[in-house]
């Protein structure tokens, strides 16, 4: 079984204004209300795959009710774990000349509530996966995910990570079975700025030393590079098509890899799904489907990648 961990989960309101204008009223001409958080869309791609998962986190307040009533449309399990204080947050994608984004700071999460996630993660077996995937609320201290894999360690269960700065270099000594920044995001764990592919490669490989089986560094519009555990690199371009909407790309990536990987534990193909299914979601003005995925891996296919 897979599972995926959102610690704090959101609505995610998608509004576009045609010329957004600072410190002025501005008219939206299309808005969206997505459930958002990265696990959550993990979940939701995999289960457009035919993947089936179980998605944990927590959520609170109204906005909590809503993403459980729309997460039971989704397709997928869940067992959240409602906290008291606060509530989930709206994170705000505003699309316009530019993609800006405003992410609201979520629910208090208590060490009782966390005790509760425990209670569920030490149900796992021997060959589910796990996915820690997204930032977390201010009231948890941000070992977490370390304490988690330091947990589930040695029980042969398959863990992803993705998260950025802290939060995922801490993890690296725990093994993580996939980690996926973007090349950004590297570049700011090592404080500099990534020039060329060769560089990303290099660094990539630098936290496989820190312990990572396999890097998957994603870069948006140029595609994305996998440095497997035995030490192969894998490149993959995009496919042609139109972005509506990139929110969710990498988590549709990290989705989209997965269900390739456990098909067959081809890494070129889990490369190759993972990144149709990325470009898919950016094709897209939510996540994608089956057959908007399907498409593009033939695209991706043809195009020699
Ligand atoms: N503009 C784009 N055109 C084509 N494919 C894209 C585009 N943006 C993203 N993708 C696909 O999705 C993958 C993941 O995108 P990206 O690198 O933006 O992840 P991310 O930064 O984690 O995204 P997010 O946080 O928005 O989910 C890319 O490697 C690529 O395959
Ligand atoms: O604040 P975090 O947890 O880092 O990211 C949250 C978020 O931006 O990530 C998803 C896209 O990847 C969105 O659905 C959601 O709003």
């Amino acid at each position: 079984m897979i599972y995926t961990v959102t610690f704090n989960p959101a609505l995610d309101y998608v509004v576009k204004v045609d010329h957004f204008t600072l410190g002025a009223v501005n008219r939206a001409s299309r808005e969206d209300i997505y459930c958002g958080g990265k696990g959550l869309n993990v979940s939701a791609v995999l289960a457009a795959l035919g993947y089936e998962s179980t998605a944990l986190g927590f959520v609170a307040g109204f906005t909590g009710r809503e993403i459980l009533q729309r997460v039971g449309e989704l397709g997928f399990r869940s067992d959240f774990i409602q906290v008291k204080k606060g509530m989930s947050r709206i994170n705000v994608k505003l699309k316009s000349q530019e993609e800006t984004e405003l992410n609201g700071i979520g629910p208090e999460i208590t060490s009782e509530d966390i005790v509760k996630l425990y209670d569920r993660l030490d149900g796992l077996k021997k060959g589910d996966v796990l996915v820690l995937s997204g930032s977390i609320p201010q009231s948890i201290n941000d070992d977490i995910y370390e304490r988690i894999m330091a947990r589930l360690g040695g029980k042969g269960i398959r863990i992803v990570v993705d998260a950025t700065k802290d939060l995922l270099i801490n993890v690296l000594p725990y093994h993580p079975f996939l980690i996926k920044p973007n090349n950004h995001e590297l570049g700011e764990m090592f404080h500099v700025t990534l020039h060329g592919i060769e560089e990303i490669i290099e660094y990539g490989k630098r936290l496989q030393e820190k312990g990572a089986e396999n890097v998957l560094v994603s870069m948006a519009g140029d595609g994305a590079v996998l440095i497997t555990e035995q030490g192969d690199v894998y490149r993959m371009g995009v496919p042609e098509g139109t972005v509506k909407n990139s929110v969710g790309a990498g988590d549709s990536m990290v989705a989209g890899f997965l269900a390739g990987y456990l098909e067959n534990g081809s890494y070129e193909h889990a490369l190759r799904l993972g990144s149709a299914a990325g470009s898919a979601s950016a094709f897209s003005e939510g996540l994608a489907g089956k057959d908007e995925i399907m498409k593009l891996y033939e695209a991706l296919s043809k195009e020699g990648f």
